[in-house]
């Protein structure tokens, strides 16, 4: 039977990773490479799906081997690709990483002149299912250019600022002219908003403040209902008019912090649906992040309760992983 509403509905970036095999080496010094479903919104939706959400992602990928492998990997981490458009200009984007623990992990994005997930069309969206998931989440690469911009927008009017409805402010400054054109849209984008997310320099881009309480309060005062502030290893700081949560970070060996953010956020989603108390779901939120943080590759890499379980209670999640997926050789 057809589903016909998702729990958490995601809307931007899909792509193929492919991640190195060696630690502490540049790309001209990788010798073998992993393959893995990643995009940012494409990652929240699996860490959903993983934790047990109806999930779904809104995106474009190219008519290659990479987008069927996009396609079929979705499917295979529990994502419904009914929303996934087919683009037969521009292929399906890779992305490369370099990995120095613990905290530089350069990306490398090859997705020029664009990427069919950032050709979406308002056309393209099935608006009923927008208005039906119980989170929408979006990112703000979406709104980098057209006609992405304008399809999120029409996602935004027609949530008319229904609950949950989160901006991730996933800033990535190779898909902007500057910081200043990003603030512009997303200061039109925050007023149709319930939650934003980001980090500490995502927060400096959106509102002009990298200090969390200010930037916490700045997205409050631009109309979220939930402002929340991730420091990477330092926790988050989470505000609403009422209540401010601060969750300190869940310990943890780092190798490979890319897609700790969207293993937060997919965590995020599944807490705030299930209506847990702020310090709960952020104390979750913070341990999905620090797990996928231990592991070498994004949507994969994403937990499961049970390892969430284990690692707030003192235990290792990755006692069962292999060496491969530990970047050990
Ligand atoms: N090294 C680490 N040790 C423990 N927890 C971590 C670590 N890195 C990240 N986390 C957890 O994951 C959460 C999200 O990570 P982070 O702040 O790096 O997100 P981000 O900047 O959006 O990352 P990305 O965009 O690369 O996915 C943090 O708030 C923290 O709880
Ligand atoms: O988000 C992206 O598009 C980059 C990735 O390919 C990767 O999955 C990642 O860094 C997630 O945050």
């Amino acid at each position: 039977m057809e589903r016909s509403v998702d729990e958490v509905l995601t809307f931007g970036r899909s792509g193929v990773d492919i991640y190195p095999q060696q630690i502490g080496v540049g790309l001209e010094d990788v010798r073998t490479f992993g393959k893995f479903l990643g995009g940012t919104t494409a990652n929240v939706a699996v860490a959903a799906a993983r934790l047990g959400r109806e999930a779904a992602i809104i995106t474009g990928v190219g008519d290659d081997p990479f987008g069927r492998y996009v396609r079929q990997e979705l499917r295979r981490l529990g994502v419904d690709d009914r929303h996934v458009v087919t683009n037969t200009e521009y292929p399906t984007p890779v992305t490369f990483c370099e990995i120095f623990p613990p905290d530089d992990f350069p990306l490398w994005f090859y997705r020029r002149p664009t990427a069919p997930d950032l050709q979406v069309r308002p056309d393209d969206l099935d608006l009923d299912a927008v208005r039906a998931a119980g989170v929408m989440w979006l990112s703000v690469t979406g709104l980098s250019e057209q006609p992405s911009r304008d399809a999120h927008f029409t996602v935004l009017e027609a949530r008319e600022r229904k609950p949950i409805t989160v901006l991730d402010l996933d800033y990535r400054p190779m898909f902007w002219e500057s910081p200043e054109a990003a603030r512009e849209q997303i200061a039109k984008a925050l007023p149709s908003l319930t939650v934003a997310v980001g980090n500490a320099e995502e927060c400096e881009v959106a509102v002009g403040e990298s200090d969390p309480d200010r930037a916490a309060d700045a997205l409050l005062d631009a109309g979220v209902e939930l402002a929340i502030v991730k420091q990477g290893p330092r926790g988050v700081l989470a505000k609403t008019r009422t209540e401010r949560v601060v969750s300190p970070p869940i310990m943890i060996t780092p190798l490979n912090g890319l897609g700790a953010g969207d293993g937060f956020g997919g965590s995020l989603a599944h807490g705030l649906l299930a209506g847990w108390p702020l310090e709960r779901v952020l104390q979750r939120a913070n341990a999905a992040g620090a797990i996928v943080a231990s592991r070498l590759e994004c949507s994969t890499a994403m937990p499961t309760a049970a390892e969430i379980d284990t690692l707030l209670a003192g235990g290792d999640p990755n006692a069962d992983r292999n060496l491969e997926s530990l970047g050990r050789e």
